[in-house]
């Protein structure tokens, strides 16, 4: 299978999100709500979860979705509820032209219901959307670094990702050019990079991208999580220190990381466990691991594993993750498992 449509449906339908994602990063009001694990939630997660749900499901009714949020929260709360349904009723006025496509939200009881399409259990046979509506919604509360997430596990591996990230330079070189890039790919089929347009109608092809191949740990540059609670940052500068990484991390937030690693723009990703129970989710890793590995790259556990996709909606089979070149992955798992070898 070529999987073509449903490559351009998430790529329309993450960028759909970005245009309301956007407007609330702009706005005064995010209506921050704190779930009961602690982490933050906004209108704009609510949102973005509602519209590209509305588009998988127009397109796709019979697949499953993994979302991360639930509509329980908007179901109680008219003053979180009443704003987000004004920006997606907004958004989609405001993208008329790709309506067709991916659909229309006639009112907040349909946009609630679709959010909670998102509460399929997960699992190893059929055709499951993972779906992380703002990946980094700390990042995108500070202003950093945030994605707009999706990807297909199709028969417990992942088929199809498209990860927008609307903060992330167009060019690289010149950080503080224009901002927006949405990669996206298929398995077997590579991985491409395109701008992050406006006028998401105007369907261009995107560019291939390929990962780097540094001959040296001297030559590469790493990047992880600005949480300290999200990734052991003391156990990853000392993961650096012996493979003889002499170069700065790159902090940020979100699987811009994956992005960064995919383009070029960095070489390896460290994520190791801030606690060895702590189950990764499977909407924070689906669409970068594969755009990765679709770039050149090899994405595993800290163990050196493949990441298991078909247990649920976390990767409970895993602990951490790595992500790096193909020549140099297997000297970072080496110098991990030395680092971990008292939990591992
Ligand atoms: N203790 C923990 N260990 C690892 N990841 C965690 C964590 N607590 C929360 N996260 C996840 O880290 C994600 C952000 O990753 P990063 O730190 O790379 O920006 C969050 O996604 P959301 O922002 O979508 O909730 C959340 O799912
Ligand atoms: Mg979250
Ligand atoms: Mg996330
Ligand atoms: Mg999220």
């Amino acid at each position: 299978m070529s999987y073509s449509k449903e490559r351009h449906i998430a790529e329309l339908a993450v960028q759909r999100a970005c245009i309301l994602t956007n407007r609330v990063f702009h706005s005064r009001v995010k209506g921050t709500v704190t779930k009961d694990d602690k982490s933050p939630v906004t209108l704009a997660d609510y949102g973005a979860q509602a519209l590209v749900i509305g588009a998988v499901n127009k397109n796709f009714p019979q697949d499953n979705i993994v979302g991360e949020e639930d509509a329980e929260v908007l179901r109680q709360k008219a003053d979180v509820r009443e704003p987000t349904w004004q920006y997606v009723k907004e958004t989609i006025e405001q993208s008329q032209e790709v309506v067709g496509e991916i659909g229309s939200i006639n009112s907040a009881e349909e946009m609630m219901d679709l959010i909670d399409l998102g509460v399929h259990a997960g699992g190893p046979t059929g055709r499951i959307w993972a779906l992380d509506p703002i990946d980094g919604t700390k990042g995108f509360l500070r202003g950093g670094q945030y994605a707009v997430c999706l990807g297909l596990i199709v028969d417990g591996q992942v088929t199809v990702g498209a990860l927008a990230c609307p903060n992330l330079p167009v060019d690289p070189k010149n950080p503080d050019g224009e901002k927006g890039i949405i990669l996206s790919a298929v398995r077997g089929q590579g991985a491409t990079l395109k701008p992050l347009l406006e006028n998401i109608c105007a369907d261009e092809p995107g560019i291939p991208i390929k990962m780097n191949a540094p001959a040296s740990f001297a030559d590469a540059a790493f990047c992880e999580g600005v949480e300290s609670g999200h990734s052991n940052q003391g156990q990853q500068a000392s993961i650096a220190k012996k493979l003889g990484i002499t170069k700065e991390s790159v902090r940020m937030d979100s699987q811009a990381k994956y992005a960064s690693v995919a383009r070029g723009d960095g070489d390896l990703y460290l994520r190791l466990p801030t606690s060895m129970t702590y189950e990764e989710k499977i909407w924070d890793h689906a669409a970068g691991s594969l755009i990765v590995e679709e770039a050149g790259g090899i994405v595993s556990d800290v163990r050196g594993n493949p990441l298991n996709f078909a247990v649920g909606r976390t990767l409970k089979k895993n602990n951490g993750v790595i992500a790096a070149p193909k020549n140099l992955h297997a000297k970072v798992i080496e110098a991990v498992k030395d680092e971990l070898k008292a939990v591992l």
